[in-house]
């Protein structure tokens, strides 16, 4: 998105002045030796760009969860090089990754994890009680109002629906102001009244908080909250759309199934 390198991102306060959130160069995670060899991801280049919601769709067993997590640092690339912000990944030891991922990046899973005995407060700003850094209380605040969780902040998760704890997972992963966050199919697990509030929640964070996110799904309604959609088959990214709908991404996911690309 053109407009993106002049908001105000979250991560701005840690990151550097470039657009690009997070690069991968040339990437390729092949899993397995000799006859079982399988390559995951196959020379993969791409850039994500700063205060942009991204999209990665593509068949089952295309790469998706390994280009995500090579981008998060969750997983360690065969060769080429992978970037979030400056910091080059590639080349980072354990510790060093760990503290990275910790400073610098939010998670939400299909399986919100969120900790049983924890109020939602106490699971919004665990990372950051664990890591021994001060939340910023007016973000917090802001972040919490965002998602609509004023009312429910002294609920443990077995009181929440499913929707209202993926919305303490996506508050927690904002409230860092993480320079990217990564959702592995967050809406997964909802129903699909839950799962546009989250996606709308999602997408007013990076409106309205400059958040940058990038996102698996199988969904083209999902994908349609995105800016931009890569879509991945057999372990390379074959195409990509800009401002999609629902419908223009399902044409061009038959598109793809039409010239055999499926797994
Ligand atoms: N730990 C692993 N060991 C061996 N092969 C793996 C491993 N993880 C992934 N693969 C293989 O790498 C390829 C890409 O897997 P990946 O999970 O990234 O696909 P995906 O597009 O996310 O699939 P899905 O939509 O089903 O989650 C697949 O062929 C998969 O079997």
């Amino acid at each position: 998105m053109e407009a993106a390198a002049t908001r105000t991102t979250a991560g701005d306060d840690g990151g550097s002045g470039g657009v690009s959130a997070a690069r991968a160069e040339r990437v390729v995670k092949a899993y397995g030796e000799g006859e079982t060899r399988i390559l995951a991801l196959n020379e993969v280049s791409v850039e994500i760009a700063r205060g942009a919601f991204t999209a990665i769709m593509g068949p089952s067993g295309s790469g998706k969860s390994t280009l995500m997590h090579c981008l998060a640092g969750l997983d360690s690339v065969t060769s080429g090089r992978v970037w979030v912000g400056d910091t080059e990944l590639t080349g980072l030891n354990d510790r060093q990754l760990t503290r990275l991922r910790r400073d610098n990046i939010g998670f939400i899973f299909q399986s919100f994890n969120l900790l049983p005995t924890l109020t939602a407060a106490e699971n919004i700003t665990l990372p950051m009680d664990i890591a021994g850094r001060k939340p910023d209380r007016e973000w917090v605040d802001q972040v919490i109002e965002t998602v609509g969780l004023s009312g429910r902040l002294g609920h443990r998760p077995a009181q929440l629906s499913g929707g209202q704890q993926q919305r303490v997972a996506v508050a927690r992963a904002l409230a860092s102001k993480p320079a990217i966050i990564f959702g592995d199919e967050p809406t997964g697990n909802l129903d699909s009244r839950a799962g546009t509030e989250i996606l709308e929640f999602l997408r007013r964070s990076v409106d309205d908080l400059g958040q940058t996110i990038v996102m698996v799904t199988h969904d083209p309604t999902a994908a349609a909250y995105a800016d931009r959609i890569l879509f991945l088959a057999d372990g390379a990214i074959v195409d990509e759309m800009t401002a999609p709908t629902a419908e223009k991404v399902l044409d061009r996911m038959r598109g793809f199934e039409g010239r055999g690309r499926t797994s």
